[in-house]
């Protein structure tokens, strides 16, 4: 075939392709109408017939399973997940948390065997939460805090012997070990004493970077707390050897329930509204992530998660230069597990389809309760 005879063809079949020239012609293949789609490809040679139907065409980039892969700006992987474990100052307690299906208060000593499995099958980070159980260990200070042979350090000083390459998280609070549950020091009024709370949680940020952690994570929401400790990780000789994670963009809210539950972290009056930040504060929060940035964090987290996506986006956008995380909290976790085990939904569709939502909000990290199970679920 000539290549006047292969383009009359191509000419020939795309009208016959197109829906409103079929209408026209109404399937009668005459020789005036090839003759006419001849003389046309003769005029217009390189018009294959464009018009704007191929726009309407979009299921041929996703028909098969990899190309629906290729549409996702990132992918979840199991590098970015981060395990929140709650480490109790009973060494040897293991015990289920109603709140928080699937999830347990371990002592130190039981740690080892649980995490094991776990990194053999691709665990990359925890994230630790010290439950101080004890009689008499909160006070108005949370001394117990940075308590060093309290369950945190405990931890810490045992995980990195055992797993070398196991990346090491502190969350750095005070309500998990004040008496009045608020994470702070508090002013008598009740209010939070900003400069002796950021004094006292800078302190507990070094403690546990000292005793070998790979990253602190101050949640408490004071303010200016990212450049106290970073101030001191300067000061001590050991800012190159700790990422600070700023919990940046807390919301308060409801959504915490099942941790507190499981941490025991509950205040014993009033709320967190005036140092978490409040729902709607969307410019609140893209003013947080900046002052953190500017204090020196190295990562920006948003929290919770689904329902701030928009969060997720601006501090994706706002700190376009670093890792951005997120906190699928345990409410949400809870919510997840809820509906599923009342046949709302399978849990498992459900947990991707919230996490690569998180994802696609523009986070890397993920921290979730979900990740032994995504162990199981991705594919190496
Ligand atoms: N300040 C401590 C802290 N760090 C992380 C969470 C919540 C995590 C979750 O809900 O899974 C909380 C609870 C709170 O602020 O009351
Ligand atoms: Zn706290
Ligand atoms: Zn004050």
């Amino acid at each position: 075939m000539s290549f006047s005879n292969l383009l009359n063809e191509v000419t020939y079949r795309d009208q016959r392709a197109s829906p409103a020239k079929t209408n026209t012609t109404n399937h009668t293949e005459s020789r005036s109408q090839i003759s006419r789609a001849r003389s046309y490809a003769s005029t217009a040679a390189t018009s294959v017939s464009i018009t704007g139907d191929i726009s309407s065409q979009l299921h041929g980039g996703y028909s098969h399973p990899l190309a629906r892969a290729w549409q996702a700006e990132r992918q979840l992987t199991k590098s970015m997940l981060i395990y929140p474990l709650f480490v109790t100052d009973n060494p040897d307690e293991e015990e289920s948390i109603p709140s928080l299906p699937g999830q347990k208060r371990w002592g130190v000593n039981k740690l080892v065997a649980l995490l094991q499995p776990l990194i053999a099958k691709g665990l990359k980070s925890v994230i630790l939460f010290g439950v101080p159980l004890g009689p008499n260990v909160k006070d108005t200070l949370g001394t117990a805090a940075d308590d060093p042979s309290g369950p945190v350090i405990a931890a810490i000083r045992l995980l990195r012997r055992a797993f070398p390459r196991l990346f090491i998280v502190t969350d750095v609070c005070l309500c998990e070990y004040t008496s009045h549950g608020h994470c702070g020091i508090l002013h008598e009024d009740g209010t939070l004493n900003n400069q002796l709370s950021v004094e006292r949680v800078s302190d507990v940020a070094m403690a546990y970077a000292e005793a070998g952690a790979h990253c602190v994570a101050p949640s408490d929401m004071n303010d200016g707390r990212i450049r106290a400790i970073k101030l001191k990780l300067i000061e001590a000789g050991i800012a190159h050897r700790v990422v600070l994670m700023s919990y940046a963009a807390k919301f308060s809210g409801c959504l915490y329930g099942p941790f507190r539950d499981a941490a025991g972290s509950q205040p014993s009056f009033g709320d967190r509204r005036c140092y978490q930040l409040p729902p709607g504060g969307r410019g609140l929060a893209r003013r947080a992530i900046h002052r953190d940035i500017g204090e020196g964090a190295d990562i920006i987290m948003v929290k919770p998660a689904t329902q701030f996506l928009d969060i997720i986006s601006d501090a994706k956008e706002i700190a376009k230069d670093m890792p951005v995380a997120a906190y699928h909290v345990s409410g949400e976790y809870s919510m997840i597990h809820a509906a599923a085990k009342a046949g709302v939904f399978d849990l498992k569709t459900m947990a991707f389809e919230a996490t690569e939502g998180i994802l696609r909000a523009g986070a890397t990290i993920v921290v979730s309760y979900f990740t032994p199970q995504f162990l199981d679920w991705l594919e190496t």
